[in-house]
């Protein structure tokens, strides 16, 4: 469905960024096995439940959006169109959605909240804690309803790609502005191999905004997330890009969803191509889904229409699922709507 879309993002970014945005780890045996994983679910659909017009509305920490789906966090949106993260912002807003905005935008939070629309914001935590207590405030100051702590990534992934196009560094002109410090200077973002559970606690006491903990596939991890007091877990193996050989997301999800027993909302990203793969999502115990690289292909494409132009097809596919499936709402989906793997 988004394939068309693809191939025109691809014909205007240059490969090397291409490269960037699409690929995954090691093999990419992950990266593939998030949508291979969507592809051999097959569904069980109900008839004759006279559902009406399907009602998509899903409200996540008082902030209701048009459909359970929201834009995942990517970085360096600036490659992708000169209009960046303020686009997609635009598109995501337009689409009636949250957009995450990364830790590695290259558009300032405060500029991005011009748009206009509902933003979380992502934080890779840093091991200079006063540093990463300041970019919490930031990001509250700019209006994000939500911090999504993502924690899949004590060390960076080994993608191939960019080691053979050498891309290491973002081209002149454009940094990650949420690493700029008090003095102007821009730090290098750090993956802390030191991250544990008590920097969980320690960002519940500096802020008051729900954390998502993003990047999670053990169900003994999503337990301990909720012992942590988190708001919300999202099932995430960062779209294939960390440890290659992580299990597809769907796969992961019914035992997070068993876990977690209703505590919090579940969420989950990685492979979601069309309405069928939301609608599998929700069956299996999803509260909402997140997309990254089809947004990112809308913004290459077409910038803020683009992006919008993504989100539309998604919502109204998802609608289209949900009549033929017999759901009026995404809450109306149950387990037994997915049938079988082949
Ligand atoms: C180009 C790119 C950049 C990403 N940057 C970030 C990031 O800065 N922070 C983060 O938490 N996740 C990041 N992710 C992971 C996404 O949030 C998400 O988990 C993943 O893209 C979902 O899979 P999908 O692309 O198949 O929808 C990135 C993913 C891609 C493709
Ligand atoms: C450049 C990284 C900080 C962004 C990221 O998380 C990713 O590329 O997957």
């Amino acid at each position: 469905m988004l394939t068309e879309l693809a191939a025109r993002a691809r014909a205007r970014l240059d490969p090397a960024h291409w490269d960037f945005f699409a690929g995954g780890a090691g093999d990419e045996r992950t990266l593939r096995a998030n949508e291979e994983a969507f592809q051999r679910l097959r569904l069980l659909p109900r008839v004759l439940r006279a559902t009406g017009p399907r009602d998509l509305r899903t409200t996540l920490f008082g902030t209701e959006l048009s459909a359970p789906l929201l834009v995942a966090p990517t970085a360096f949106h600036r490659l992708a169109h000169p209009d960046g993260e303020l686009a997609t912002a635009r598109g995501a807003a337009a689409a009636g959605t949250v957009l995450v905005v990364s830790m590695a935008a290259t558009t300032p939070v405060e500029d991005i909240a011009a748009a206009g629309g509902p933003l979380w914001f992502q934080l890779y935590p840093q091991p200079d804690l006063e540093f990463t207590a300041a970019v919490v405030r930031r990001a509250e100051r700019a209006g994000c309803r939500a911090l999504v702590v993502t924690v899949d990534s004590p060390v960076f992934g080994r993608r191939e790609r960019d080691r053979r196009n050498g891309f290491t560094d973002l081209p002149a002109g454009l940094v990650c502005e949420h690493l700029r410090d008090g003095t102007g200077r821009v730090r290098d973002i750090v993956m802390d191999a030191d991250l544990g559970w008590e920097r969980i606690d320690w960002l519940r006491g500096v802020t008051g905004l729900p954390i998502v903990l993003k990047g999670l596939l053990h169900p003994a991890d999503a337990l301990l997330a909720v012992e942590h007091g988190v708001s919300a877990v999202l099932v995430s193996n960062h779209g294939g890009r960390q440890l290659d050989g992580a299990v597809a997301t769907v796969d992961a999800l019914p035992a997070v969803v068993k876990a977690v027993g209703g505590q919090v909302p579940v969420l989950l990203d990685g492979g979601i191509r069309c309405g069928a793969d939301i609608l599998a999502a929700l069956a299996l115990g999803a509260g909402a889904v997140l997309v990254g690289r089809p947004v990112l292909w809308g913004l290459a494409a077409a910038g803020a229409d683009g992006v919008r132009q993504v989100l539309d097809l998604l919502r109204e596919d998802l609608d289209r699922a949900l009549a033929l499936a017999g759901a009026r709402r995404p809450a109306d989906l149950t387990g037994d709507l997915v049938a079988a793997r082949c």
